[in-house]
């Protein structure tokens, strides 16, 4: 139980920081709404649902990036810059992951309906 309200407050202050977050979330909501109205299989289900939960995931491990770094300085240093653009572009690369599930599997069913 205290593990999950550590997870809770993680969350709450993610919303606060990270506006990023919270369209990751609304863009989220949009997909799971879509998966309901196109009849998604069980399959095309789960590539959906780990292409969300990856993207929430890295975009959390990638605050939590920014905040330890912060931790340690403040001021400008290169190795400061790897770390946070280096976990910057596994928020892209999973992001890219996702947009290609979400094309692979929603794009037939939209150009069915045309
Ligand atoms: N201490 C630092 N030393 C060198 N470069 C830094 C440092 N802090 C930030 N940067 C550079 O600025 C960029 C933005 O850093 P910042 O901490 O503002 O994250 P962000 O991407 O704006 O995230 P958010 O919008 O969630 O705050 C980093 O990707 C890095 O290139």
């Amino acid at each position: 139980m205290k593990r999950f309200k550590y997870a809770y407050n993680g969350m709450m202050q993610m919303f606060r920081k990270d506006t990023h977050f919270l369209i990751h979330i609304l863009i989220s909501l949009i997909v799971i709404i879509s998966g309901f109205i196109f009849q998604l299989s069980a399959v095309e289900w789960l590539f959906i649902l780990s292409a969300v939960f990856l993207v929430l995931t890295v975009e959390a491990l990638n605050t939590s990036i920014e905040y330890a770094v912060d931790l340690v300085t403040e001021d400008f240093h290169e190795l400061a810059l790897y770390a946070k653009d280096i976990s910057a572009f596994a928020v892209v690369l999973v992001s890219i992951y996702a947009v290609c599930t979400g094309l692979i599997i929603f794009l037939p069913k939209l150009l069915n309906l045309i």
